[in-house]
């Protein structure tokens, strides 16, 4: 039987992710902001965020949130991960009691330091145990071109994660489960922040060594907040860890990456938001990210750095060489 989807929101990844749905046989119903976004959709193209994707026919969209919740099965959320709380007070009443609730956001709230999948459970009354993660080396303008990768589709109860990982399933996305939804999300924030650095040594004209060095230690830091946080050790092997932060890290087509590379050319915070004018969780988690990892007394150094030239305005230039200059350590540790 057709499974009725909800995406909610519908810029790069939510369109993308919509066309995967459809693609495995789903009936998708997006919720965009901007009535011209769901006229475009429904003429079967998102122009403003994909406009080269031809959008299946079983993807139709409505700026009635109710409209779009309206019979889900599954409901997806890709908005940005700061504005989340909000649109979950508005929409929470709206969400079928049962249904799975799918996080495609990669950031930690600023001021509370929650994972979007607690801010789920709390905003929107949702239990734990319908909370779904999906994460993964997943570039929307790549997943947009069908090109083959994989995820990973993490959620508590490990049926419902199933569930999920069917209805995305297709010849192109292959979805992994788990049950390692604190991983997961973590691997997903952080990677952003560690691409924020790896393009700033880019944007520096530092190679790949200087890169392959940040990824390494940035996986490091990564995997000391994720196990202080009680995740499973091997999540940070896998796509939700080191396969994001290689595509994420290296890609020109990561906003993230970009964003650093700008910030290493010598442009400011501000200059860069102006250019770039899109969804950069890394800007806004990098802050969140080193709270929660000093709530946990976790070392996470790279992170450290990224605040200081995103939050307190020093240069690229000036925090590479701390990062080079502090006490020398033993690697595992
Ligand atoms: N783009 C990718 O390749 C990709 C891949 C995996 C995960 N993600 C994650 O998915 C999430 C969404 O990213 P995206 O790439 O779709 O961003 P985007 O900027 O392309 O789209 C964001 C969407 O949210 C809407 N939005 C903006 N402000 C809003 C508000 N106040 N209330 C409600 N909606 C609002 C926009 O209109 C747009 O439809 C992020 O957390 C990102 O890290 C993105
Ligand atoms: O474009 P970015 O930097 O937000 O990254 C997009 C995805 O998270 C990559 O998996």
């Amino acid at each position: 039987m057709t499974t009725q989807v909800a995406v909610l929101g519908s810029g790069n990844w939510g369109t993308a992710f919509a066309m995967i749905l459809a693609d495995a046989g789903c009936d998708v119903t997006m919720w965009a902001r901007r009535s011209e976004v769901a006229e475009a959709i429904n003429g079967g193209r998102n122009e403003a965020y994909l406009p080269e994707l031809d959008l299946p026919r079983t993807v139709r969209a409505t700026v009635d949130p109710a409209e779009a919740l309206d019979r889900a099965e599954v409901v997806v959320l890709a908005v940005p991960s700061q504005t989340l709380r909000d649109n979950l007070v508005e929409w929470g009443g709206a969400i079928p009691s049962g249904a799975p609730v799918v996080s495609l956001m990669k950031g930690v709230e600023l001021g509370t330091t929650m994972r979007m999948s607690e801010v789920i459970a709390e905003a929107a009354d949702v239990e734990q145990d319908r909370v779904v993660v999906v994460s993964g080396p997943n570039l929307a303008p790549e997943i947009a071109r069908r090109q083959p990768a994989g995820g990973v589709v993490a959620c508590r109860d490990m049926a419902t994660a199933e569930r999920v990982a069917a209805a995305c399933a297709t010849p192109w996305f292959r979805p992994y489960t788990d049950t390692d939804v604190t991983g997961a999300e973590v691997c997903g924030a952080t990677k952003n922040v560690v691409a924020l650095a790896s393009g700033m040594a880019e944007g520096m004209g530092f190679g790949d060594n200087t890169k392959a060095t940040i990824i390494t230690r940035g996986l490091a830091e990564t995997t000391r907040l994720g196990l202080a946080l009680g995740a499973h050790p091997q999540t940070f092997m896998g796509l939700a860890g080191v396969g994001d932060l290689i595509a994420t890290c290296m890609s020109p087509l990561s906003r993230n990456h970009s964003f650093g590379v700008r910030l290493g050319r010598g442009m400011t915070v501000e200059e860069a938001t102006a250019e770039l004018r899109t969804t950069t969780e890394g800007v806004k988690s990098c802050e969140s990210i080193l709270t929660l990892a000093q709530q946990h007394d976790v070392d996470m150094p790279i992170c450290e750095q990224v605040v200081a030239v995103i939050r307190d305005g020093h240069s690229a230039s000036e925090v590479g060489p701390r990062l080079m200059s502090r006490d020398l350590k033993a690697e595992k540790h």
